[in-house]
C-alpha cells in the first residue's frame, strides 16, 4: 500500500475536511504518539517538551496517555500554549509543568516542540538545550517531525537531534522523505489520526508487475534496445539488468565487441531503432560525447530511458516534447539540463516534468518520481552504499526492462525505483554495482 504524503498546507486543509472536530484529531494524535513510544521504550521514565503550537499540544494529549499506560511522565513546556486546541490540551494535562531551561534529562525523550508549523530555525538556546536533552536520554521519539526540520523541504533550520522514532500524524510529509530531514527522524510510524489524504504525492511501495502470459514469447516479453558509447561497462550493466528484470530480449548496438556481457544479450554493429518491436530504448550510460546517439534515438518512436551523459546532450528540455521518455538524473545531471530550479526538490523535479513532458527520476539519496500530471513519488530510504559507481546505469537497465514488459512510464520508474533500493538491501554493505545486477 502507498502512503500519502502532505505538505504541511494540504495537511491543514485535510485537517479541516475531516469529518471529526480537531480536538479530537489532537487526541488521537496523543494517543497515537504515546503507544508508539511505549511500545519503542517500555515503561522508560519520560519527559515530554511541549511547544506553544499544535505540536505541543499533542504532547500535553500523550503525557496523558503515557500515564495512563504506567509510564513515570515529566512534562515540560517550551512557553504558554499559543492556539486554543493546544490550550485546551494544556488544561487537560493535570500533572505539574516544569520550565524548558531547567528540566532535568529523562531516559525517554519525547520532542513534541515544533512540527508542521515551524517556519524558522529555533533560537540557539533552544536547539542547544534539545540537543544537550536528547544527548543525555536513551531514546528519542519525534512528534510529527523532529524539531527544526522544515516539513515542506526536508531542510534543517537549526541543529536537530536524530530522532529514534518519529511519529508522523495523518500522513507522510515531505520532510520524511526528502534530506537531510530523512536521516534524522529514525524508524518512522505512521499513525492513523482519522483524516481522509487524497493526493497525488505518495511513498513508493512494493509495485506490481505485468505477469508473464503463458503464452509468451520474448518479444512479447519486452525487447530493450541499449546504445554503447566511450564506456562499455556501463551499458553492460545497463543491459544485464535489463535482462535480469524481466526484458524478453535485450541487444545492443557498439563498435566494438563488449566483454563480460551475458552470451544472452545480443550485440549488433547496427541501430536499426525503427524496429517497431521495440518497447524501450536505452540510452546514455556510458555514452561519451556522442551526440548522434541521442538524436538517434529521438528520432525513434519507441519508449526511451534516457539516462547519464545523454541527459546533459539534451540540451533543451523542449527537444523531449512529444518523446515517450524518462530521465534519470542525478543533482548534476538535473542542474545541467534544467538549470537552478526554484522550491524543494520536489517542486523541482516537478516542475522540470511538466516542462520536458517526461517522467522525471531526480535520483540520490532521497529519489523522487515526478510525472508531467503531477504525480510525485518518493522512494523511502535507500542504502547509502548504493553510493558507489554504476548503481545509476543498473537502475536505468532496471526502469528500461520494466518499460519494455508495457507498463507505462511513471509505473514503471516506481517500481524501477523501489525494485533497485531493495536489491541494495538483498545484496548488502560490500556491493558493487556487479552485485546489484545478481540482487535482482
Ligand atoms: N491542526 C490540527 O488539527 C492538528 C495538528 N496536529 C499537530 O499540530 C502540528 C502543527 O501545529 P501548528 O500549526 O500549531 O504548528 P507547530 O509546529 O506546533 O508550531 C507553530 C508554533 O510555533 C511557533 N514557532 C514557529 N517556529 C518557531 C521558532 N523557530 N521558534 C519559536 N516559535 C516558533 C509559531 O509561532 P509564530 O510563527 O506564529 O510566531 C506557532 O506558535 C502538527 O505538526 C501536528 O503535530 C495534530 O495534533 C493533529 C491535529
Ligand atoms: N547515499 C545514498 N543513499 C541511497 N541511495 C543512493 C545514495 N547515493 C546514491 N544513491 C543511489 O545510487 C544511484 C547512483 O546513480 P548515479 O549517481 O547515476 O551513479 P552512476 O552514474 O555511477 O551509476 C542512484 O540510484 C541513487 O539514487
Ligand atoms: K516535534
Amino acid at each position: 500500500m502507498t502512503r500519502p504524503i502532505l505538505t504541511a498546507a494540504a495537511m491543514r486543509d485535510a485537517e479541516a475536511a475531516a469529518p471529526v472536530d480537531l480536538a479530537t484529531l489532537m487526541e488521537q494524535a496523543g494517543q497515537s504518539l504515546a503507544e508508539a513510544a511505549s511500545r519503542f521504550a517500555g515503561s522508560m521514565p519520560a519527559l515530554v517538551l511541549c511547544g506553544p503550537g499544535n505540536n505541543g499540544g499533542d504532547g500535553y494529549e500523550a503525557a496523558r496517555f503515557l500515564v495512563e499506560r504506567g509510564v513515570a511522565v515529566r512534562v515540560a513546556a517550551l512557553a504558554e500554549p499559543a492556539t486554543d486546541l493546544a490550550r485546551a490540551a494544556h488544561n487537560r494535562w493535570t500533572g505539574p509543568i516544569e520550565a524548558f531551561d531547567t528540566a532535568a534529562p529523562a531516559p525517554l525523550l519525547v520532542d513534541c516542540l515544533f512540527g508542521t508549523g515551524l517556519k524558522r530555525g529555533l533560537e540557539d538556546a533552544v536547539s542547544q538545550r534539545l540537543c544537550a536533552l536528547a544527548g543525555e536520554a536513551n531514546l528519542v521519539v519525534a512528534a510529527d517531525l523532529p524539531s527544526g526540520v522544515e516539513a515542506d523541504s526536508g531542510a534543517i533550520l537549526s541543529p536537530v537531534p536524530a530522532a529514534d522514532l518519529t511519529v508522523a500524524f495523518g500522513a507522510l510529509k515531505p520532510a520524511h522523505r526528502l534530506m537531510p530531514a530523512m536521516a534524522r527522524t529514525g524508524r518512522l510510524v505512521l499513525a492513523d489520526i482519522g483524516i481522509a489524504a487524497s493526493t497525488d504525492w505518495f511513498e513508493l511501495a512494493e509495485p506490481v508487475l505485468p505477469p508473464i502470459a503463458a503464452d509468451a514469447h520474448k518479444y512479447s516479453r519486452g525487447l530493450v534496445h541499449a546504445l554503447a558509447g566511450t564506456m562499455p561497462g556501463a551499458i553492460a550493466l545497463a543491459a544485464s539488468a535489463a535482462a535480469r528484470s524481466g526484458a524478453g530480449y535485450v541487444r545492443v548496438s557498439t563498435g566494438a565487441p563488449i566483454a563480460g556481457l551475458p552470451l544472452s544479450i545480443v550485440q549488433t554493429g547496427d541501430a536499426k531503432l525503427s524496429d517497431p518491436r521495440i518497447g524501450c530504448i536505452l540510452v546514455g550510460p556510458g555514452l561519451g560525447e556522442l551526440p548522434h546517439f541521442l538524436t538517434l534515438a529521438l528520432t525513434s518512436r519507441a519508449p526511451k530511458v534516457i539516462d547519464a551523459d545523454a541527459i546533459a546532450l539534451v540540451g533543451d528540455p523542449e527537444r523531449l516534447r512529444g518523446q515517450d521518455a524518462i530521465l534519470t538524473p542525478h543533482a548534476g545531471e538535473f542542474a545541467k539540463l534544467f538549470g537552478d530550479l526554484p522550491g524543494t526538490k520536489a517542486e523541482q523535479a516537478l516542475a522540470a516534468a511538466a516542462h520536458s513532458g517526461a517522467v522525471i527520476v531526480f535520483k540520490g539519496p532521497d529519489t523522487l518520481v515526478a510525472a508531467p500530471d503531477g504525480r510525485l513519488g518518493f522512494a523511502p530510504p535507500a542504502p547509502a552504499w548504493l553510493a558507489s559507481a554504476g548503481t545509476g546505469d543498473v537502475l536505468s537497465g532496471i526502469i528500461a526492462a520494466l518499460r519494455a514488459r508495457g507498463m507505462p512510464a511513471f509505473e514503471a520508474a516506481c517500481a524501477g525505483v523501489w525494485r533497485h533500493g531493495r536489491a541494495a538491501e538483498r545484496a548488502g554493505p560490500s556491493m558493487i554495482a556487479d552485485d546489484l545486477v545478481a540482487a535482482l
